[in-house]
């Protein structure tokens, strides 16, 4: 038994066909579901009987796309089954099941006289979903012996599940325990007492700046460097900065002293174009299994153990999973790619 949301039936057309045809086709007048709604206003018996058991007292009858009562045979009735991803159309099959003889979509949202806005609000009304304790107290478990990274980890998943048929009620109860530990690396992220007096000019600026003021009248003050606050307000900038720089450092001595001869003289001449500023493109190969990747690595770790930024991109989405902080090129520098019969990726 086919079923839609409101104004969504499903219609099947020819590439060429005429917009006014599409609509004017019968099964977008009268679909299935909604013909059954039409017979629960003319019929009694029907609206006895939940949309799952229609079809064991009537018939569908094709040509004339309207319900009949039955006079033979027997057959049960099957709704399609619905991902709890598509939300709405999840919670009106809920109802589907228990609600007898609608005759509208606004009746079937009704409970004890009440009509609700949502399918969703309905299926709570009549006590079909949980509420969200469960997992609110999962949560809480959960933070007596996980970190705030865990949870947050925990409630991610649980969104990308669809478990929760409330997720902002378990956010409201749970956040406080899902914000562990951010405002103790906020901290962190002010790795000197100059960043910290910087930012602080900086929001005083904002206020002088609002009141035609600015610190530049003083001239004995100092003035924020704002290109610095920005950087530090820059998501992607701060997500790159956000490496735990003495983990880095053990990982790079280990990673140096293992260099082979090879390795390390490309790592010094890589390492010495960044140093004087110099930059360059340098091409690395050699066979499968030789190291490049640890070379890689090597110098990511150099590079981020004095708190700078390395982007590692590769073209593929594996080769970039083996990069420590990868990401594919086209993921990171958001490049164009234009998806064609022909296109591919070289
Ligand atoms: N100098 C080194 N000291 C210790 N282990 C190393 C060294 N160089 C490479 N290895 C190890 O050798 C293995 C292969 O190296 P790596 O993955 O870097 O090779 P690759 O050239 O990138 O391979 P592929 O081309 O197949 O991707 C890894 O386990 C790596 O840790």
């Amino acid at each position: 038994l086919p079923f839609h949301l409101p104004n969504q039936q499903q219609i099947v057309y020819g590439e060429d066909d005429d917009i006014d045809d599409v609509l004017d086709k019968p099964s977008v007048a009268a679909s299935k579901f909604t013909s059954w709604m039409e017979c629960n206003v003319i019929d009694s018996e029907a609206r006895k009987l939940i949309y799952v058991e229609f079809p064991t007292k009537f018939v569908w009858i094709l040509n004339g796309r309207f319900w009949k009562r039955r006079k033979v045979g027997k057959t049960i009735g099957r709704i399609h089954s619905v991902s709890p991803k598509l939300g709405e159309a999840y919670f009106l099959r809920i109802l589907l099941n228990k609600v007898k003889g609608p005759t509208s979509f606004k009746e079937i949202c009704m409970v004890n006289g009440e009509t609700h806005s949502s399918f969703r609000d309905a299926c709570y009304a009549l006590g079909l979903l949980d509420d969200e304790k469960e997992y609110i107290d999962a949560i809480k478990e959960a933070s007596h012996s996980g970190s705030g990274f865990y949870l947050r980890f925990l409630f991610a998943t649980l969104l990308m599940c669809n478990s929760m048929s409330k997720p902002e009620v378990v956010w409201e109860n749970t956040w406080e325990y899902l914000a562990d530990g951010i405002l103790y690396n906020q901290r962190q992220r002010f790795k000197s007492a100059d960043e910290l007096k910087n930012l602080t000019l900086f929001e005083i600026e904002q206020i002088l700046l609002r009141n035609n003021f600015t610190l530049k009248n003083f001239k004995k003050m100092s003035y924020p460097n704002v290109e610095s606050v920005s950087s530090s307000n820059n998501r992607l900038i701060t997500e790159e900065l956000y490496y735990d720089i003495p983990v880095i450092k053990n990982d790079y001595d280990r990673m140096f002293l293992a260099l082979t001869n090879e390795q390390r003289n490309i790592f010094l001449n890589i390492m010495s174009a960044i140093q004087d500023n110099k930059g360059g493109v340098f091409f690395v190969y050699g066979y499968g299994v030789t190291g490049k990747k640890f070379l890689w690595k090597t110098i990511s770790a150099a590079i981020r153990s004095d708190g700078n930024i390395v982007l590692n991109v590769a073209s593929s989405g594996i080769a970039s999973l083996l990069l420590p902080g990868g990401r594919t090129a086209h993921s990171r520098f958001i490049i164009p790619f234009e998806l064609t019969e022909d296109s591919f990726v070289k």
